[in-house]
């Protein structure tokens, strides 16, 4: 990163962020109410509930519901999409989710062929079964697991890594049902052979926790809410004053910047300008009318969120 690393706690960078009065409630209008009524009544047919989070985000967006209604079963907290992470202080992560009562937590890279991490789900599942005495389902030697979590963290990709891992099959494909039990509750699928596993078809989707207008953004940043709701300007604002603030100054050489900036205005001129994101329009002079190129913002603002996403701008831990 050339020199930038020098200008890490230069003060010239904000150290709060300014979201301007807004307000989060409408930011998640899902209907999660039904979803949930289902997963609770699968919740009997489940031997351990494995909730799926963004790994940029351990901390912060997890749904309370989670804690208070389906806690009842063994846990296991995966957080995916470890290669967008920073992960370099693992451990202060898995301290602090312990001390709020979280004991299984497992990094995972859902999209990785070959990665190791998925291999270590089945495993740490039992192990975690195990120790819980499977409650009074001890003579059973099919296990059920539920994933959920909310939207985008990987649900769907973590089943069909599982089932590509350990069965060496692709696409989940559905197995029946089982008889006199409806097939919306029992549709299973399989994603181990030894010991035999399956799990529920349809991961269960739950609204993420907005606590705060800070941790919407970061939901958001992430691609958890859908990013209208939000407004990509004041998305790519608070991802360039998380890069900043984490000291990532990435952007700088991608988008061929003189320096790191911290107005967002600025390097999305700069965007625009580097990937050709312009706009002629006609601006009508007191002399008559002029054509004039100007940048278009919300085209470079969204690369710049585009770009995160994918990785481009490097790992990044957000709490
Ligand atoms: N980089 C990276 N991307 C991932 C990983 N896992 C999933 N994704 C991507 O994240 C996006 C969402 O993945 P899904 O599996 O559809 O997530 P989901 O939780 O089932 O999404 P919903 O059904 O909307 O709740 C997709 O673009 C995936 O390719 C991962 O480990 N790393």
């Amino acid at each position: 990163m050339r020199l930038f690393h020098a200008l890490r706690d230069a003060s010239r960078f904000r150290s709060v962020f300014d979201f301007g009065g807004r307000e989060v409630a409408h930011w998640f209008p899902g209907h999660m109410a039904k979803g949930l009524k289902q997963m609770r009544a699968n919740l009997k047919n489940v031997d351990c509930v494995i909730e799926i989070h963004d790994a940029r985000i351990p901390l912060s967006g997890r749904n309370p519901v989670f804690e208070d209604t389906l806690n009842v079963k063994p846990h296991l907290l995966i957080l995916n999409k470890m290669d967008l992470a920073d992960v370099s202080n693992k451990q202060r992560v898995v301290r602090t989710l312990q001390k709020s009562g979280v004991q299984n937590v497992l990094f995972t890279d859902c999209l990785k062929q070959s990665d190791t991490s998925i291999k270590k789900v089945v495993p740490l599942v039992m192990e975690i079964i195990e120790k819980s005495m499977r409650f009074n389902r001890a003579e059973n030697t099919t296990y059920c697991l539920m994933v959920i979590g909310v939207p985008n963290v990987g649900k769907s990709s973590l089943i069909n890594a599982l089932r590509r891992t350990n069965l060496k099959k692709g696409r989940a494909s559905r197995v029946g049902g089982e008889p006199g039990i409806t097939k919306a509750v029992l549709t299973r699928i399989q994603v181990s052979e030894r010991p035999l596993m399956y799990l529920l078809d349809t991961p269960g989707v739950l609204p993420p926790r907005i606590e705060s207008v800070e941790t919407g953004m970061k939901l958001a940043l992430c691609g958890t809410i859908l990013d209208h709701l939000v407004g990509e300007d004041i998305i790519a604002d608070y991802l360039l004053y998380s890069l900043n603030r984490l000291g990532n100054f990435s952007y700088v050489e991608k988008y061929s910047l003189q320096e790191p900036s911290d107005d967002i205005q600025h390097v999305l001129k700069r965007i625009a300008v580097k990937l050709g994101k312009t706009q002629r329009v006609t601006a009508i002079t007191g002399v008559g009318n002029i054509n004039v190129t100007v940048p278009n913002y919300t085209a470079a603002a969204y690369d710049f969120i585009r770009a995160f996403r994918k990785g481009e701008l490097g790992q990044v831990m957000l709490d």
